[in-house]
Protein backbone atom coordinates (compact mmCIF):
# COMPACT_ATOMS: atom_id res chain seq x y z
CA UNK A 1 0.00 0.00 0.00
CA UNK A 2 1.52 3.53 -0.90
CA UNK A 3 1.77 5.94 1.72
CA UNK A 4 -1.50 8.31 0.71
CA UNK A 5 -3.18 4.91 0.09
CA UNK A 6 -2.88 4.36 3.62
CA UNK A 7 -3.51 8.37 5.09
CA UNK A 8 -6.97 7.93 2.71
CA UNK A 9 -7.78 5.30 5.00
CA UNK A 10 -6.75 6.50 8.13
CA UNK A 11 -8.98 9.74 7.05
CA UNK A 12 -11.61 7.71 5.82
CA UNK A 13 -12.05 5.67 8.87
CA UNK A 14 -10.97 2.07 6.97
CA UNK A 15 -8.38 1.80 9.24
CA UNK A 16 -9.51 2.79 12.48
CA UNK A 17 -9.00 2.13 15.90
CA UNK A 18 -5.65 4.36 17.50
CA UNK A 19 -3.44 1.12 17.94
CA UNK A 20 -4.42 -0.26 14.35
CA UNK A 21 -3.98 3.76 13.25
CA UNK A 22 -0.60 3.36 14.83
CA UNK A 23 0.85 0.28 13.54
CA UNK A 24 -0.63 1.34 9.82
CA UNK A 25 0.86 4.79 10.37
CA UNK A 26 4.87 2.78 11.18
CA UNK A 27 4.33 0.13 8.79
CA UNK A 28 3.65 3.22 6.20
CA UNK A 29 6.77 4.53 6.84
CA UNK A 30 8.71 1.85 6.90
CA UNK A 31 7.44 0.81 3.03
CA UNK A 32 7.66 4.52 2.04
CA UNK A 33 11.33 4.30 3.51
CA UNK A 34 12.25 1.21 1.72
CA UNK A 35 10.43 3.10 -1.70
CA UNK A 36 12.59 5.75 -1.34
CA UNK A 37 14.72 6.50 -4.14
CA UNK A 38 17.12 9.22 -2.23
CA UNK A 39 20.38 10.87 -3.78
CA UNK A 40 21.78 11.68 -0.08
CA UNK A 41 20.43 11.87 3.62
CA UNK A 42 18.80 15.09 3.08
CA UNK A 43 16.45 14.29 0.27
CA UNK A 44 15.70 11.06 2.40
CA UNK A 45 15.26 13.03 5.84
CA UNK A 46 12.87 15.85 3.80
CA UNK A 47 11.05 12.93 1.81
CA UNK A 48 10.29 11.01 5.47
CA UNK A 49 9.35 14.10 7.17
CA UNK A 50 6.67 15.02 4.43
CA UNK A 51 5.35 11.45 4.97
CA UNK A 52 5.31 11.75 8.75
CA UNK A 53 3.07 15.22 8.38
CA UNK A 54 0.85 13.85 6.09
CA UNK A 55 0.33 10.65 8.69
CA UNK A 56 -0.01 12.83 11.78
CA UNK A 57 -3.27 15.20 9.80
CA UNK A 58 -5.27 11.85 8.94
CA UNK A 59 -7.02 12.48 12.13
CA UNK A 60 -6.83 14.59 15.06
CA UNK A 61 -7.58 12.82 18.30
CA UNK A 62 -5.53 9.60 18.49
CA UNK A 63 -2.46 10.52 19.93
CA UNK A 64 -1.16 6.98 19.51
CA UNK A 65 -0.47 8.21 15.97
CA UNK A 66 1.84 10.94 16.59
CA UNK A 67 3.70 8.95 19.30
CA UNK A 68 4.21 6.28 16.49
CA UNK A 69 4.89 8.78 13.88
CA UNK A 70 7.46 10.44 16.61
CA UNK A 71 8.81 7.19 17.79
CA UNK A 72 9.72 6.32 14.44
CA UNK A 73 11.12 9.58 12.97
CA UNK A 74 12.68 10.93 15.95
CA UNK A 75 16.29 9.79 16.27
CA UNK A 76 16.57 10.64 12.43
CA UNK A 77 18.02 13.87 13.33
CA UNK A 78 21.20 12.39 14.91
CA UNK A 79 21.94 10.09 12.04
CA UNK A 80 25.03 10.90 9.42
CA UNK A 81 24.64 8.88 6.30
CA UNK A 82 21.94 7.74 4.58
CA UNK A 83 22.23 3.64 4.29
CA UNK A 84 22.54 3.90 8.42
CA UNK A 85 19.33 6.75 8.61
CA UNK A 86 17.17 4.27 6.32
CA UNK A 87 18.57 1.09 7.96
CA UNK A 88 17.57 2.56 11.58
CA UNK A 89 14.49 3.98 10.60
CA UNK A 90 12.84 0.50 9.13
CA UNK A 91 14.12 -0.99 12.48
CA UNK A 92 12.09 1.14 14.34
CA UNK A 93 9.53 1.05 12.56
CA UNK A 94 9.02 -2.73 12.82
CA UNK A 95 10.09 -2.93 16.63
CA UNK A 96 7.28 -0.56 16.91
CA UNK A 97 4.44 -2.47 15.08
CA UNK A 98 6.38 -5.72 17.19
CA UNK A 99 5.97 -3.30 20.48
CA UNK A 100 2.09 -2.69 20.09
CA UNK A 101 0.98 -5.74 19.01
CA UNK A 102 2.82 -7.55 22.28
CA UNK A 103 1.37 -4.74 24.33
CA UNK A 104 -2.28 -5.87 23.29
CA UNK A 105 -1.73 -9.18 24.26
CA UNK A 106 -0.13 -8.54 27.55
CA UNK A 107 -2.73 -6.02 28.68
CA UNK A 108 -5.35 -8.56 27.44
CA UNK A 109 -3.35 -11.03 30.49
CA UNK A 110 -3.53 -7.94 32.92
CA UNK A 111 -6.87 -7.00 32.43
CA UNK A 112 -8.34 -10.56 32.11
CA UNK A 113 -7.34 -10.25 36.25
CA UNK A 114 -9.33 -7.80 36.60
CA UNK A 115 -12.53 -9.82 35.50
CA UNK A 116 -14.24 -12.25 37.90
CA UNK A 117 -16.25 -15.99 36.88
CA UNK A 118 -20.01 -14.49 36.45
CA UNK A 119 -18.87 -10.96 35.62
CA UNK A 120 -21.15 -8.74 32.95
CA UNK A 121 -19.09 -6.67 31.08
CA UNK A 122 -19.98 -3.25 29.13
CA UNK A 123 -18.15 -2.09 26.48
CA UNK A 124 -18.49 0.87 24.13
CA UNK A 125 -16.81 1.25 20.76
CA UNK A 126 -14.08 -1.61 19.22
CA UNK A 127 -11.66 -1.46 20.73
CA UNK A 128 -8.33 -4.19 20.43
CA UNK A 129 -6.96 -3.18 23.76
CA UNK A 130 -10.66 -3.81 25.98
CA UNK A 131 -11.68 -6.65 23.79
CA UNK A 132 -8.26 -8.34 24.02
CA UNK A 133 -9.57 -8.22 27.92
CA UNK A 134 -12.51 -9.86 27.62
CA UNK A 135 -11.41 -12.26 24.88
CA UNK A 136 -8.60 -13.50 27.81
CA UNK A 137 -10.75 -13.84 30.74
CA UNK A 138 -13.60 -15.74 28.38
CA UNK A 139 -10.27 -18.37 26.51
CA UNK A 140 -9.31 -18.63 30.16
CA UNK A 141 -12.91 -20.43 31.04
CA UNK A 142 -15.01 -17.57 32.67
CA UNK A 143 -18.69 -17.06 32.00
CA UNK A 144 -18.86 -13.70 31.37
CA UNK A 145 -21.57 -11.83 29.64
CA UNK A 146 -21.13 -8.93 27.42
CA UNK A 147 -23.12 -5.42 26.88
CA UNK A 148 -21.88 -3.91 23.54
CA UNK A 149 -23.15 -0.73 22.47
CA UNK A 150 -23.98 0.34 18.85
CA UNK A 151 -22.51 3.30 18.72
CA UNK A 152 -23.71 5.52 16.20
CA UNK A 153 -22.73 7.41 13.72
CA UNK A 154 -20.38 4.67 12.44
CA UNK A 155 -21.53 1.34 14.23
CA UNK A 156 -18.49 0.25 15.30
CA UNK A 157 -19.77 -1.54 17.79
CA UNK A 158 -21.33 -4.17 14.85
CA UNK A 159 -17.45 -5.20 14.70
CA UNK A 160 -17.20 -5.34 18.61
CA UNK A 161 -19.93 -7.67 18.27
CA UNK A 162 -19.26 -10.05 15.70
CA UNK A 163 -15.56 -10.56 17.59
CA UNK A 164 -17.37 -11.25 20.37
CA UNK A 165 -20.01 -13.62 18.82
CA UNK A 166 -17.69 -15.24 16.86
CA UNK A 167 -15.88 -16.05 20.54
CA UNK A 168 -18.76 -17.76 21.70
CA UNK A 169 -19.45 -15.08 24.08
CA UNK A 170 -22.90 -14.36 25.34
CA UNK A 171 -23.73 -10.54 23.92
CA UNK A 172 -26.42 -8.31 24.40
CA UNK A 173 -26.48 -5.41 21.60
CA UNK A 174 -27.79 -2.23 22.94
CA UNK A 175 -28.50 1.40 21.51
CA UNK A 176 -25.87 3.87 22.95
CA UNK A 177 -29.08 5.77 24.75
CA UNK A 178 -29.73 2.09 26.60
CA UNK A 179 -26.49 1.97 28.88
CA UNK A 180 -27.70 3.47 31.49
CA UNK A 181 -30.85 1.52 31.72
CA UNK A 182 -28.64 -1.61 31.90
CA UNK A 183 -25.97 -0.07 34.16
CA UNK A 184 -27.48 -2.12 36.97
CA UNK A 185 -26.75 -5.43 35.37
CA UNK A 186 -23.06 -5.08 34.62
CA UNK A 187 -20.02 -5.61 37.41
CA UNK A 188 -17.56 -4.06 35.05
CA UNK A 189 -17.19 -1.37 32.34
CA UNK A 190 -14.01 -2.08 30.01
CA UNK A 191 -12.82 0.51 26.94
CA UNK A 192 -10.61 1.73 25.49
CA UNK A 193 -8.13 4.85 25.02
CA UNK A 194 -7.53 7.44 21.78
CA UNK A 195 -5.49 9.28 24.32
CA UNK A 196 -4.72 10.23 27.93
CA UNK A 197 -3.90 13.39 29.31
CA UNK A 198 -0.88 14.23 31.80
CA UNK A 199 -4.31 14.79 34.48
CA UNK A 200 -5.09 11.07 33.50
CA UNK A 201 -8.51 12.16 31.57
CA UNK A 202 -9.79 9.47 28.97
CA UNK A 203 -10.48 10.42 25.12
CA UNK A 204 -12.72 8.01 23.63
CA UNK A 205 -15.53 7.35 21.60
CA UNK A 206 -18.23 9.75 21.99
CA UNK A 207 -20.06 8.46 25.06
CA UNK A 208 -18.02 7.01 26.89
CA UNK A 209 -17.99 9.59 29.47
CA UNK A 210 -21.72 9.25 29.56
CA UNK A 211 -20.99 5.72 30.15
CA UNK A 212 -18.63 6.28 32.59
CA UNK A 213 -21.00 8.86 34.49
CA UNK A 214 -24.15 6.20 34.62
CA UNK A 215 -21.26 3.81 35.89
CA UNK A 216 -19.93 6.08 38.79
CA UNK A 217 -23.37 6.58 39.61
CA UNK A 218 -24.57 2.66 39.82
CA UNK A 219 -21.38 1.89 41.80
CA UNK A 220 -19.83 -0.20 38.68
CA UNK A 221 -16.38 0.02 37.78
CA UNK A 222 -14.96 1.40 35.10
CA UNK A 223 -11.22 0.40 33.66
CA UNK A 224 -9.25 1.55 30.36
CA UNK A 225 -7.28 -0.32 28.53
CA UNK A 226 -4.82 1.12 26.75
CA UNK A 227 -0.97 0.93 25.65
CA UNK A 228 1.35 3.04 26.92
CA UNK A 229 1.64 5.16 24.00
CA UNK A 230 -1.67 6.27 23.94
CA UNK A 231 -0.87 9.18 26.65
CA UNK A 232 -0.19 12.45 25.20
CA UNK A 233 3.44 14.06 26.37
CA UNK A 234 1.72 17.42 24.84
CA UNK A 235 -0.35 17.77 27.59
CA UNK A 236 2.15 18.33 30.35
CA UNK A 237 3.11 21.54 28.35
CA UNK A 238 -0.58 22.34 28.83
CA UNK A 239 -2.02 21.74 25.19
CA UNK A 240 -4.89 19.59 24.60
CA UNK A 241 -6.36 17.27 22.67
CA UNK A 242 -8.27 18.55 19.77
CA UNK A 243 -11.03 16.52 19.82
CA UNK A 244 -11.94 15.32 16.28
CA UNK A 245 -15.63 16.36 14.47
CA UNK A 246 -16.65 14.64 11.55
CA UNK A 247 -18.74 15.08 8.53
CA UNK A 248 -22.85 16.07 9.41
CA UNK A 249 -23.14 13.74 6.27
CA UNK A 250 -22.01 10.56 8.84
CA UNK A 251 -25.83 11.58 10.47
CA UNK A 252 -28.50 13.11 8.18
CA UNK A 253 -28.13 13.16 4.84
CA UNK A 254 -27.57 17.07 2.69
CA UNK A 255 -30.98 16.12 1.22
CA UNK A 256 -32.68 16.19 4.75
CA UNK A 257 -30.41 19.09 6.33
CA UNK A 258 -31.79 21.07 3.23
CA UNK A 259 -35.08 20.52 4.84
CA UNK A 260 -33.80 21.76 8.17
CA UNK A 261 -32.39 25.09 7.45
CA UNK A 262 -32.11 25.89 11.06
CA UNK A 263 -30.42 22.70 12.42
CA UNK A 264 -27.32 22.35 12.89
CA UNK A 265 -25.42 19.05 12.67
CA UNK A 266 -23.11 18.38 15.40
CA UNK A 267 -20.72 15.33 15.45
CA UNK A 268 -18.28 15.17 17.47
CA UNK A 269 -16.23 11.83 17.44
CA UNK A 270 -14.68 11.43 20.96
CA UNK A 271 -15.25 12.71 23.86
CA UNK A 272 -13.46 13.03 27.82
CA UNK A 273 -14.07 11.32 30.49
CA UNK A 274 -12.78 12.98 33.54
CA UNK A 275 -10.05 11.13 36.18
CA UNK A 276 -12.83 10.83 38.79
CA UNK A 277 -15.16 8.43 36.69
CA UNK A 278 -11.70 6.08 35.99
CA UNK A 279 -10.80 3.51 38.13
CA UNK A 280 -7.91 2.00 36.57
CA UNK A 281 -6.09 2.20 33.26
CA UNK A 282 -4.55 -0.92 32.23
CA UNK A 283 -1.44 -0.94 30.27
CA UNK A 284 1.14 -3.39 28.81
CA UNK A 285 3.58 -2.09 31.64
CA UNK A 286 0.80 -2.50 34.57
CA UNK A 287 -2.29 -0.90 35.75
CA UNK A 288 -1.91 2.38 36.91
CA UNK A 289 -5.05 4.76 38.66
CA UNK A 290 -5.37 7.86 36.27
CA UNK A 291 -3.74 9.90 38.88
CA UNK A 292 -0.55 8.37 37.75
CA UNK A 293 -0.83 9.51 34.21
CA UNK A 294 2.43 12.17 34.75
CA UNK A 295 4.57 8.98 35.70
CA UNK A 296 3.81 6.94 32.74
CA UNK A 297 4.52 9.87 30.47
CA UNK A 298 7.66 10.04 32.07
CA UNK A 299 8.79 6.68 33.10
CA UNK A 300 7.70 4.80 29.98
CA UNK A 301 7.29 7.27 26.95
CA UNK A 302 10.80 8.52 28.27
CA UNK A 303 9.41 12.10 27.70
CA UNK A 304 12.11 14.67 28.83
CA UNK A 305 12.30 18.45 27.99
CA UNK A 306 14.19 17.62 24.91
CA UNK A 307 10.56 16.75 23.72
CA UNK A 308 9.31 20.49 23.92
CA UNK A 309 11.20 21.66 21.25
CA UNK A 310 9.00 18.28 18.51
CA UNK A 311 8.45 20.14 15.35
CA UNK A 312 5.78 17.73 14.40
CA UNK A 313 2.29 18.52 15.21
CA UNK A 314 1.36 16.69 18.43
CA UNK A 315 -1.70 18.39 19.56
CA UNK A 316 -3.53 21.21 18.79
CA UNK A 317 -5.89 23.52 21.00
CA UNK A 318 -8.90 22.02 21.38
O1 LIG B 1 -12.64 5.20 20.08
C1 LIG B 1 -12.16 4.25 19.53
C2 LIG B 1 -12.12 4.12 18.04
O2 LIG B 1 -12.59 5.28 17.39
P1 LIG B 1 -12.62 5.31 15.78
O3 LIG B 1 -13.44 4.15 15.32
O4 LIG B 1 -13.24 6.64 15.47
O5 LIG B 1 -11.18 5.24 15.31
C3 LIG B 1 -11.48 3.16 20.31
O6 LIG B 1 -12.16 2.95 21.52
C4 LIG B 1 -10.05 3.61 20.63
O7 LIG B 1 -9.41 4.01 19.44
C5 LIG B 1 -9.23 2.50 21.26
O8 LIG B 1 -9.13 1.43 20.36
P2 LIG B 1 -7.90 0.42 20.36
O9 LIG B 1 -7.89 -0.20 21.72
O10 LIG B 1 -8.24 -0.56 19.27
O11 LIG B 1 -6.67 1.20 20.06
Amino acid sequence: MTLEETAGKIRSMEIRGAGRIARAAARALYEHSMEAESADLAQYCQRMYAAAELLVSTRPTAVSLPNAVNLVMKPLKNESDLFTARHNLEERALAFIKRSEEAVSRIGTIGARHIRDGDVVMTHCNSEAALACILKAHQQGMDIEVYATEVRPRNQGHITAKTLSDAGIKTNFIVDSAARYFMKEVDICITGADAITVNGSIINKIGTSQIALAAHEARVSFVVAAETYKFAPCTILGERILIEERSPDEILSGDMRKQLPHVTVRNPTFDITPADYVDLIITEAGVYPPEMAYTVIKEQLHWDTEDMSLELPYCEEE
